[in-house]
């Protein structure tokens, strides 16, 4: 009851931040955004009021589901058969865990405006799964996280979690039509309870799309799915062939296991007790250092960052081999590559809150990311280019070693008039966290001693990704020339104009695109082809 209530009474803040996440596709940028949306909370000074209440009611189940009435038509599943959805669904064996249903936090509509789930036509709540793959499968052996929505149609929409590395699902993380075609024609679809067959038949799906969809032997269809099964399989070949031998070889098993939950004792106490409902002050928890857009905080425990440092130089040690986690980054590893999928998974949904708290947006409905570890030291990368993230929000924490240099930079968001204006700088403790968006312009300063571990956690939302303020953002001219520490060699057309390019990386000369020429500054002038400009006079 209790909780009920207070979720009520936070509802009309949740409106103000859906409402203003709108705004920001139509031009207002999603720092004055998230910003608002924690400010709007703090004049009211009511019990139950201010940002931990947003918070709480962000993390609040829907468990007195109010929903609107909708009519006869357009409800197949009603908000009092929910519940019973949810437990028929905590009975199944190859479900290995059901969440707390949720108002959905984010809904983009066909226009690509973003909407909460009290602003959209009809109500709709969100449950997270977990399905079980099965151990010999040669890609579906670990558990898939599986997102029911529960809205307007007939059937719950089906987003899934992790990798991708599934035959004929696309990047928006939906089942393709060819599933629903056959779940609909099959007769399971109308036995039982519709919620639990249309899982069952998902699972059989991904682990043999070719017998669930029954093509005809032969047809064009057919041999389409055999290909794209038989590059799903080659493509994922190496690194399932490098998770299962270093599955043999784990320093640390609890991190490995797909389904125990995350341990109090590896994290902060205050973080830990902020993200699961404590009734701190967010300010008491979390450090603001742009407002809106970048916050840190105590995360990890010093044992606990030795502890992953310890499973980390245990996989170099192996010899195995590992792909790095991007272009810029030649000493680093991807964490789902050596079998640590699940607990990302798990440190991603803990994190979440946060992401919906600051982010309203880029923040809301993860269903996907990209973690590794990046590692600096002398003779190996030193630093890192100015750059921003292919993904919405992103934590990056720090596990040691001892070092020293290697501030990280902040500038502006990509598209705002800012952009190469430097804005913050941060120092990097181990154990704690910074988050920003991906789309903030940052870089690291050079190591000038010791050696940098740190865990980058990206995050993507496919419901953020299909918004107009992802999919077209606006692309404001810069206000004047850039600040020196906010060139990057990499993507800059003007950066030779200021700046000498570093041993060894002038073959990026000529090829930088930024900023576009609908951007540039006033008097821009691009890096002439020889060396700087100033040099050129
Ligand atoms: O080294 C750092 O702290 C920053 C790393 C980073 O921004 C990245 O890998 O994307
Ligand atoms: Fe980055």
């Amino acid at each position: 009851m209790a909780l009920t209530a207070l979720t009520m009474a936070s509802m009309p803040r949740l409106r103000v931040l859906g409402r203003l996440g709108c705004l920001s596709s139509r031009g207002v940028s999603s720092r004055s955004v998230a910003w608002t949306a924690v400010r709007a909370t703090k004049g009211h000074k009511g019990p139950g009021s201010g940002p931990v209440t947003a918070f709480k009611a962000l993390l609040a189940t829907a468990g007195g589901l109010f929903m609107r009435n909708r009519p006869a038509s357009h409800r197949p599943i009603s908000s009092q058969e929910l519940p019973n959805v949810v437990s028929e669904l905590r009975k199944q064996s190859f479900i290995l865990n059901v969440s707390q249903l949720k108002p959905s936090p984010l809904i983009v509509d066909a226009d690509g405006e973003m909407h909460t789930g009290h602003e959209s036509a009809w109500e709709s709540y969100d449950l997270q799964l977990l399905i079980s793959g099965d151990a010999k499968h040669p890609f579906f052996f670990l558990p898939l996280r599986v997102r029911l929505r529960f809205g307007a149609s007939q059937l719950p929409d089906i987003r899934l979690g992790g990798q991708l590395a599934f035959p004929l699902v696309s990047r928006d993380r939906h089942p393709p039509k060819a599933f629903w075609d056959r779940f609909k024609a099959s007769s399971v679809a109308s036995k039982g309870d519709p919620v639990v067959e249309l899982l069952r038949s998902l699972r059989l799906f991904l682990l043999d799309p070719a017998e669930y969809l029954a093509y005809t032997e032969g047809s064009p269809e057919a041999k389409r799915l055999t290909t794209w099964c038989r590059d799903v399989a080659r493509l994922n070949g190496q690194r399932l062939e490098v998770i299962q031998k270093y599955g043999k070889l784990v320093r640390h098993p609890e991190l490995f296991d797909p389904v125990s939950p995350l341990k109090k004792e590896w994290f902060h106490e205050k973080i830990w007790s902020f993200l699961n409902g404590g009734t701190a002050d967010w300010q008491d928890v979390l450090t603001e250092h742009v407002p809106g857009e970048v916050y840190s905080f105590p995360f990890f425990t010093d044992e606990f960052c030795k502890t992953l440092l310890e499973e980390i130089f245990n996989f170099y040690d192996t010899g195995l081999p590992a792909r790095r986690p991007n272009s810029m980054n030649n000493y680093g590893i991807i964490l789902s590559d050596i079998g640590l999928e699940p607990f990302i998974d798990k440190l991603q949904e803990l994190l979440q809150p946060l992401g919906e708290g600051f982010f309203h947006g880029p923040g809301s409905c993860w269903d996907g990311h990209h973690c590794f570890i990046v590692r600096y030291r002398e003779g190996e990368d030193l630093g890192l280019d100015m750059h921003t993230d292919d993904s919405d929000v992103t934590f990056n924490i720090c596990l040691g070693l001892d070092f020293a240099g290697a501030g990280l930079q902040f500038c502006g968001a990509m598209g705002q008039a800012d952009h190469r204006k430097h804005s913050f700088t941060y120092r990097h403790q181990k154990g704690h966290c910074i988050v920003h968006l991906g789309r903030k312009r940052h870089g690291a300063d050079d190591i000038t001693s010791g050696e940098r571990l740190n865990l980058i956690l990206w995050n993507h939302s496919s419901e953020f990704r299909g918004s107009a303020e992802y999919q077209r953002p606006a692309y404001l001219p810069e206000e004047s020339a850039p600040d020196l520490v906010c060139l990057s060699y990499t993507h800059d057309r003007d950066f030779g104009t200021f700046k000498d390019y570093p041993k060894g990386k002038e073959l990026f000369r000529g090829r930088g695109w930024c900023p576009p020429s609908q951007a540039e500054y006033p008097d821009f002038k691009p890096e002439t082809a020889g060396g700087s400009w100033k040099s050129s006079l």
